[in-house]
């Protein structure tokens, strides 16, 4: 189709930002109007409308645009005061011209549409394939169209090899948006057309839109930019309207098109991102990760459900917002009020949720200034003057360069208190992108980083947790038990009991946060040099032989005074897993649970202890084995006969993951644990989703022989293994004395103290052990 368009260049905003708009065009009123659609709108109509939903007095005033009319009419000089310079249009075609190789990306917006069509799923698919063919891809497309979330609208996305399209539709707004990622040679002059074509009938006003954008893939600038000529007043000034741009410095101009609720960011678009869910997975994961959010800071806050999300906890006392004014947020009441009203649902929150009163916005050069820091010294920073939470709202301002990145990520690490805590949503970063910056968060003093997904249909909303403080990834380990109790104690009421505090985020749905998902992992492990344990593969290789359980016989230690132990009853060879078939049994005991049993010990005299918590003690600590992953130490014990294994002493331990270790309890420096016992511990891998979700695999289980073993051995570990950066002083010590015999084993101490007391009348039950049979 040969269609020409009549371009106007609305505004010039930065090195290259042009806008376009055509304008409007008398139209036909037509009653039958679905005979006049393009085939592919029609088609669909006659297939999945009730027909009387059609002769419907309320859509008798739907009309159909003759776009194709309207614009070689506008071309022919029809609309002269819309005319531009030659000059103008000149220069639109050379860029045109220019930009016209390599990858490209249209985005097409249509207006006015008809909301009926926009709200059909098989109708808006059908539109939607109509369009792929035409554009030339038939071969090997894959696509899916879903209802958005929400209930607001159709989305359909599809690939055919590196081609991406996507389509959205907001039935009440009567916006119908297009994006095409592509290598056409032409997209200007096949995409904008043919969207036209398939959709434009549907029109009902008499003020069609056709709105679009243009721009090169690959170039870190927006070239070109949707414009809606309905908001023009407002996108006059393009940067106050949806700008959260927060350094000069970077290429993250963010500006807001002013036709539908999604952004047009540094090098990509996003849709519908502005539901409930993506407010609510950003917010409270992170909030809950602080017990006690006083300060929070938000970077870039956009439309106001981020500040709603964070007004809902009750500790909340100050909230910064960095990077938008007022005006930004004037203007986000009017187009996204649900976002903004506080008083329909929080009690004790004005109206306006900016209106708060805790709420300061920080914009401008001072905005950049509090970012980048003050390179001056910072003796006037008070710790009152730090943040427990802060959220930057889009990453896309965080990124330029390393050095950019890294002075900000720095400066906010300055800006965190002990505990505090920082999200960035991963989606707008490229993996590589995202790879630097976990680089870069590990620099500045972030101990630990989480990533966590939330998936709504096709979208896979991502992000990055960091804690300040290895000890308060704990918080995000609670039990979905814990956090609900903490969920009721620190979340403000509703104002009617009829809605919910929330929406998505439950604590059901923190524990699918915990770990993060396989693609996660998988594309970690995937880099060109294999970060540390991703090698080690999923689950047991069938490959190694088992040492089943029913090999193992449990017998009295040949260590004096050790009580029982375990011992091998046939031969087995080096590198044998040891009962592999048992060793994932384990009783697990958080880290929340095992201070809460140091806790009540503290309140106990010795004779209350002997009485009531003795046994659990014992239990927990003389046969669990602490592990740091949480952030803070949790127990594991095992089930079977397995937790009989005593500590070989001076070395004499024959299991592993590996090689034999080098460290004894004699030889180690107590001052320091030895770089091979600290491969155990995550503490020493910031970001591992690898060790995340192999976690418990890894620790329970995948032990092996290290040596060549004889029937009647008796099968000794070394416990060093188990001690952590904050118990190991202590560990090596006891370790030591049991070693030497001038001290006992929390198990040996206990059982003597009971059989003591068990002669003294008490009741008590002690079952020798017995002989191994061999
Ligand atoms: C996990 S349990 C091992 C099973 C234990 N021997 C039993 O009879 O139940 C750990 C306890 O065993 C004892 N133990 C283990 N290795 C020891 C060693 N090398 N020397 C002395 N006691 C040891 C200590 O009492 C320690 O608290």
């Amino acid at each position: 189709m040969n269609l020409s368009l009549y371009l106007l260049i609305t505004s010039v905003v930065g090195p290259c930002l042009l806008a376009f708009t055509a304008g409007y065009f008398s139209t036909t009123l037509v009653s039958a109007y679905h005979e006049y659609l393009p085939i592919a709108v029609s088609e669909a109509f006659k297939t999945y409308f009730v027909p009387s939903k059609f002769s419907d007095s309320s859509h008798s005033s739907l009309s159909i645009i003759k776009w194709n009319t309207y614009l070689s009419e506008l071309y022919a000089g029809n609309a002269a005061e819309e005319n531009p310079s030659k000059d103008a249009q000149k220069n639109l075609m050379n860029n045109a011209k220019r930009l016209s190789s390599g990858p490209q990306q249209v985005l097409v917006d249509l207006e006015d549409l008809d909301s009926v069509f926009l709200d059909s799923e098989k109708a808006v698919e059908f539109g939607f394939l109509t369009f792929v063919k035409n554009l030339g891809i038939i071969d090997a497309f894959m696509y899916e169209c879903h209802r958005a979330s929400s209930n607001k609208g159709v989305r359909c996305m599809g690939y055919a090899g590196s081609e991406t399209i996507s389509l959205y539709t907001w039935p009440k707004l009567g916006i119908l948006s297009i994006n095409v990622l592509c290598k056409l040679n032409d997209p200007w002059n096949s995409v904008v057309p043919l969207a036209n074509e398939v959709f434009g009938a549907s029109m009902t006003s008499n003020k069609p839109s056709l709105l679009w954008s243009f721009k090169q893939r690959n170039s870190s600038k927006l070239t070109w930019m949707a414009y809606s000529p309905s908001l023009s007043s407002m996108a006059d000034d393009t940067k106050s309207v949806g700008s959260a741009e927060v350094s000069s410095d970077t290429n993250g101009v963010h500006f807001k098109p002013a036709s539908a609720p999604r952004s047009v960011v540094n090098g990509d678009i996003l849709q519908q991102h502005y539901d409930q869910i993506y407010f609510e997975a950003l917010v409270h994961p992170i909030m809950f990760s602080h017990d006690d959010p006083k300060r929070v800071v938000i970077i870039g806050e956009e439309i106001g459900g981020t500040l709603r999300e964070v007004l809902k906890h009750k500790t909340v006392e100050k909230v910064v917002i960095i990077g938008t004014d007022d005006e930004t947020f004037q203007v986000n009441k009017k187009l996204y009020p649900e976002h903004s009203d506080c008083s329909n649902f929080l009690e004790g929150i004005t109206p306006y949720c900016n209106d708060d009163a805790r709420v300061e916005l920080i914009s401008g050069e001072t905005a950049l200034e509090w970012l980048l820091g003050d390179d001056d010294d910072d003796s006037d920073t008070t710790p009152d003057d730090l943040f427990d939470v802060i959220i930057f709202e889009k990453s896309h301002s965080l990124w330029s360069s390393p050095e950019i990145t890294k002075e900000i990520l720095d400066n906010i690490s300055d800006m965190l208190s002990t505990n505090g805590v920082l999200v960035i949503p991963h989606d707008d970063l490229g993996s590589n992108i995202a790879q630097t910056i976990f680089g870069i968060l590990a620099e500045v003093g972030f101990e630990a980083i989480q990533r966590y997904e939330e998936f709504v249909h096709l979208d896979r909303l991502s992000f990055i947790a960091c804690f300040h403080n290895i000890e308060t990834r704990a918080l995000w380990f609670t039990s979905a038990a814990e956090l609900h109790i903490r969920m009721q104690r620190s979340l403000i009421k509703t104002v009617s009991n009829d809605i919910p505090i929330m929406y998505w985020f439950d604590d059901a749905t923190m524990m699918t946060y915990q770990l993060p998902s396989r693609l996660v992992e998988d594309e970690f492990c995937n880099q060109a040099q294999k970060p540390f344990m991703c090698d080690e593969g999923h689950g047991f290789d069938p490959d190694v032989p088992n040492a089943p359980i029913s090999l193992f016989a449990v017998g009295v230690s040949r260590i004096p005074g050790a009580g029982r132990g375990i011992f091998f009853q046939t031969d087995v060879a080096k590198g044998t897993f040891i009962a592999a078939d048992e060793s994932v049994y384990d009783i697990l005991f958080y880290p929340s649970t095992t201070s809460l049993v140091n806790k009540m010990i503290e309140y106990l005299d010795s004779s209350e202890f002997l009485q009531y918590s003795s046994l659990f003690y014992t239990y927990l600590f003389g046969y669990g084995f602490a592990f740091e992953y949480f952030g803070k130490a949790g127990y594991l014990v095992d089930t079977g006969i397995l937790t009989f294994i005593n500590h070989g002493c001076n070395g004499t331990g024959v299991m592993g993951e590996g090689k034999p270790l080098i460290s004894t309890e004699m030889t180690v420096d107590l001052e320091r644990m030895p770089a091979e016992l600290e491969n155990y511990s995550t503490e020493t891998h910031v970001y591992n989703p690898f060790i995340d979700r192999n976690n418990m695999r890894i620790i329970t289980a995948g032990d092996k022989t290290i040596y060549d073993i004889k029937a009647g051995s008796e099968l000794l570990d070394n416990y060093l293994r188990y001690l952590h950066e904050g118990n190991w002083k202590s560990g090596v010590l006891d370790y030591r004395a049991q070693c030497i015999a001038s001290g006992k084993g929390v198990v040996t101490g206990y059982e003597e103290r009971k059989s003591t007391s068990s002669a003294s009348g008490e009741e008590f039950h002690f079952h020798p052990p017995k002989e191994p049979h061999l």
